[in-house]
């Protein structure tokens, strides 16, 4: 037989209806359900064997630590039945990058996990969620796949759920990875041409069947005339680290620096990413000395990914040597 692929459905736009065909990028996100989706789609049964399960109906932007709790552990579940060969997860774009790097650092198996979204509803003129849908089914269908981490298939490319990030919005090319994509999806064929460098699923030492909560992590922003309000807020409000979202080489102004200082001696984890991601990294120990501060440095994980790696670390450790091991590592 085919090979059997359960699409999980969580909403976005490519589960979106607009008022008529010429709403390209005005709509409602999160309005189709799954089994219409699949019944949209009749290529699918010559791919896979294909069912549906509507686990959130919301638009990505809504996504908590809860959610991505409940994909994660239902995710695992199905991967252990010897009658699932893959797992495709649709997705609402905004925050499917954080999605994909949860499930790649906590899900412990080589069977292919792809998120999907589209950038134009279905209902819309050259709508982009029919295609997409079924490249995903192909890649989870597929045995090439294993291995190679979660995977995020949009607009014919093949990107690891741990680089690709959106980088555009309203055209349908919306998503890139700094380091490139791994490979593309052709007519139903995968061609590949890299593989991640970075630990993932069955290498990782987090499990998703081990984790109940996730540690409270926020971000703060970097830019001209900034002040520590939100930092001093966050804190007070019970984050146990702060993604310091730095200019240029997550760099941090004066006037920040000593509650940042401060704050770390309170036990509280400051990890330096930077507005600048598109294909560098943070550098430890340039433009601030991190180790004297005790510091972390978030490498080259945007502000967003930096979030999840640090909610899924502290439930492990609470060491900084540790956190900033895991960081190169992740
Ligand atoms: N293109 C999209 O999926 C964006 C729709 C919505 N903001 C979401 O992330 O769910």
């Amino acid at each position: 037989g085919k090979p059997n692929v359960v699409i999980l459905a969580t909403g976005g736009t490519i589960a979106g209806a607009g008022a008529d065909a010429a709403k390209s990028a005005t709509y409602q996100a999160a309005k189709v359900p799954v089994d219409k989706l699949i019944a949209g789609i009749p290529a699918l049964a010559d791919v896979a064997q294909v069912r549906g399960e509507q686990v959130f109906q919301i638009a990505s932007e809504s996504f908590t630590n809860e959610h991505l709790l409940t994909l994660g552990k239902r995710v695992s579940a199905l991967v252990k039945q010897a009658d699932v060969d893959g797992i495709v997860v649709t997705h609402g774009t905004d925050t499917l990058e954080e999605t994909a790097y949860f499930l790649n650092l906590v899900v412990k198996s080589d069977k292919p996990i792809v998120l999907v979204g589209s950038m134009r509803p279905g209902t819309a003129m050259s709508a982009d969620g029919t295609l997409n849908l079924f490249n995903a089914v192909n890649v989870a269908a597929s045995k090439d796949a294993r291995g190679k981490g979660v995977l995020v298939a949009m607009n014919d490319e093949l990107n690891s759920g741990r680089d690709v990030s959106k980088m555009v919005n309203i055209k349908t090319e919306a998503f890139k990875s700094p380091w490139g994509p791994l490979g593309m999806v052709v007519e139903g064929k995968n061609y590949w041409f890299r593989l991640p460098a970075k630990r993932h699923t069955v290498n990782s030492e987090f499990d998703i069947d081990q984790i109940d909560a996730l540690a409270p992590v926020e971000i703060a922003y970097g830019h001209g005339n900034v002040g520590d309000t939100a930092y001093r807020a966050f804190a007070a409000k019970g984050a146990k680290a702060i993604i310091h979202t730095g200019t240029g080489n997550g760099s941090v102004s004066n006037r920040v620096v000593p509650a940042l200082r401060e704050l770390r001696g309170q036990g509280v984890h400051i990890i330096r990413s930077s507005h600048v991601n598109a294909g560098g990294f943070v550098l430890r120990n340039a433009e601030q000395p991190d180790d004297q501060y005790d510091w972390v440095v978030a490498h080259d994980l945007n502000p967003q990914k930096a979030r999840i790696l640090a909610a899924v670390a502290l439930t492990r450790t609470q060491d900084s040597k540790e956190l900033q091991r895991i960081f190169w590592e992740y």
